[in-house]
């Protein structure tokens, strides 16, 4: 079966003034549809930068990514923001909401960029919003929302196109274990049902057993792999 994602020989070393910061080396891998994929590392071992260059929001030094068989490595960047619109989601670990709009707005907003109809795009809010259990909460703000609360309208506001990629930074580092259980079972079971791949860093091995397959990042290396 195609890659939905992959990349080749993923190098980056960021350079400031005088000093150069290697990162990334060598970095390989290939996502199929709707496959779940770890990646674990200790913090700074490179698990976010790795994740960011995946997601087009940062380019390598060296190597390529495709995403559906083409390469968005080279691709101009009005190009990349549509791809990342419509076919990819982000979770981070800290939310990312807009603070001064309400959990049904800041869900519907993806979707508005995407050229919806405010009245689609409401009822697809809705519907998604239902699915993390938050119908009775989608006219407050994030400041009224507790953590988990606002973890699951950002799960809403990633899925609410239905990509087909699903990027994870540390989703639940920001909550308590019970709670960062519920909303692993909730992305892991709500990816499933739409088919959606998903890959999430981490450093917490008990939630990336219960991903499909595990990548181990150590010092900007991956293993688990074959390599190119
Ligand atoms: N813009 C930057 N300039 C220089 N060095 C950077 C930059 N961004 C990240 N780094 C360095 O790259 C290394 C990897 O960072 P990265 O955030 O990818 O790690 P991580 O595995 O996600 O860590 P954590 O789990 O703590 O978030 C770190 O040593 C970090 O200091």
């Amino acid at each position: 079966m195609e890659a939905l994602l992959a990349c080749r020989g993923i190098t980056k070393i960021y350079h400031d003034g005088q000093t150069d910061t290697p990162v990334l080396s060598n970095v390989s891998l290939s996502v199929k549809p709707s496959e779940h994929v770890a990646i674990l590392g200790s913090s700074g071992s490179g698990k976010s930068t790795l994740l960011h260059i995946l997601g087009g929001l940062d380019k390598p030094t060296e190597g390529e990514v495709w995403f559906e068989g083409k390469s968005i490595t080279s691709m101009k960047s009005a190009q990349l923001a549509a791809l990342r619109n419509q076919k990819i989601g982000f979770i981070y670990q800290f939310h990312h909401l807009l603070p001064e709009f309400t959990a049904l707005e800041n869900t519907a907003m993806p979707l508005l960029i995407g050229g919806e109809s405010p009245a689609n795009a409401t009822k697809q809010a809705e519907e998604i919003l239902e699915k993390v259990a938050l119908s009775h909460r989608m006219q407050h703000k994030p400041s009224a929302l507790s953590g988990g609360e606002r973890q699951r309208v950002a799960i809403a506001r990633a899925l609410v196109n239905r990509p087909a990629l699903v990027l994870a930074d540390e989703p639940t580092g920001n909550l308590d274990n019970k709670t960062g259980e519920q909303i692993y079972q909730l992305l892991t079971s709500l990816s499933e049902s739409l088919g959606t791949s998903f890959v999430v860093v981490t450093h917490d091995n008990a939630l990336a057993a219960r991903m499909d397959r595990i990548l181990r990042i150590k010092d900007g290396v991956l293993h688990g792999e074959a390599s190119a």
